[in-house]
């Protein structure tokens, strides 16, 4: 007789918490009667951009909110580098909560800050740090960033869309995270800095050895720069496979998307137009 050992078990925790800092098992989320994940599992893991994708309404954001605690599992567990969310203590939180960032679709800037106030705050929230270093670690972050030193002194309000991302992401990467969260990075932007956009991403990534989780609608983004893609449909991940991959798929779901003439045009551009990026939106 054999039988099979479990994965949880044949694995150390620690290489294994190293090696996914995402694991959501058995998600279960609820808003009254509405069941809008039942079961849902996802393992990311290190070092990886991954794009999550779905339907309208298919529960992506409320994924998001459930892995960083805006939202409490009505079930199942997430685990951030290997520490229940659910049951980690104020400490343990905030020691966890230090090695991710947030990008929010709106940016979810201060408006009444400047953008160096902006990106300074989380340092002066969780460092100790004199107030003349947390300055120059934030005008760091606004360059890593791409924004032109002069955008430091100005108000979101004073700032193009683009210009708002680039300094929600400064702020996100404020504390040096190892993870990176991000809400339709890319919406609202034109294609030309849409794409920018993606170029930083990639970049930032590669460079700062970030795990990237990333909401995505932009079949060009998932072409250019993630290394897999999740679909959520039916209330679970139905799915989580490179771009290309999915694309092979026979849930219905993923075939409209990737075979329907936005997800061709955006796959044929990625195809034949490696070092021009060209957008279809
Ligand atoms: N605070 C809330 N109270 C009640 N229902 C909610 C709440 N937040 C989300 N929902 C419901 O949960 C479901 C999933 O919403 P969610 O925002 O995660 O979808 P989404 O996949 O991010 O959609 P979109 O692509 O349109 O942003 C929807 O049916 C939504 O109405």
């Amino acid at each position: 007789m054999t039988f099979e050992r479990p994965q949880e078990i044949a694995v150390r925790p620690e290489v294994d918490d190293e090696q996914n800092p995402i694991r959501i098992q058995g998600l279960v989320s609820r808003f009254g009667d509405t069941v809008v994940h039942d079961g849902l599992n996802l393992t990311v893991k290190r070092g990886e951009i991954l794009g999550v994708v779905g339907g309208s309404g298919s529960g992506k954001s409320v994924l998001l909110n459930s892995i960083i605690g805006l939202k409490v599992p009505d079930g199942g567990t997430v685990k951030l580098f290997g520490h229940d969310m659910l049951t980690a203590n104020r400490r343990r939180w905030s020691s966890v909560e230090r090695r991710w960032g947030v990008l929010f679709q709106q940016g979810a800037l201060f408006s009444n800050l400047t953008v160096r106030e902006n990106v300074a705050a989380p340092l002066l929230e969780h460092t100790e740090l004199p107030r003349r270093e947390i300055e120059e670690l934030a005008d760091l972050k606004i360059a890593l960033s791409g924004l032109p030193a002069r955008a430091a002194d100005l108000k979101p309000a004073e700032l193009s869309g683009g210009m708002r991302k680039r300094a929600g992401l400064a702020r996100a990467l404020a504390l040096d995270p190892e993870l990176l969260f991000l809400d339709e990075p890319t919406a609202g932007l034109d294609p030309i800095g849409a794409a920018a956009f993606d170029d930083l991403l990639k970049d930032l990534s590669d460079s700062l050895d970030l795990t990237v989780f990333m909401i995505t609608h932009d079949l060009d983004t998932l072409y250019a720069i993630t290394d897999r893609v999740a679909v959520i449909a039916d209330k679970t991940v139905v799915a989580v496979a490179p771009v290309r991959e999915l694309e092979h798929s026979d849930h219905p779901w993923i075939k409209e998307y990737f075979l329907g003439p936005r997800g061709r045009a955006a796959a044929g551009m990625a195809g034949s137009a490696q070092t021009t990026p060209t957008r279809t939106s």
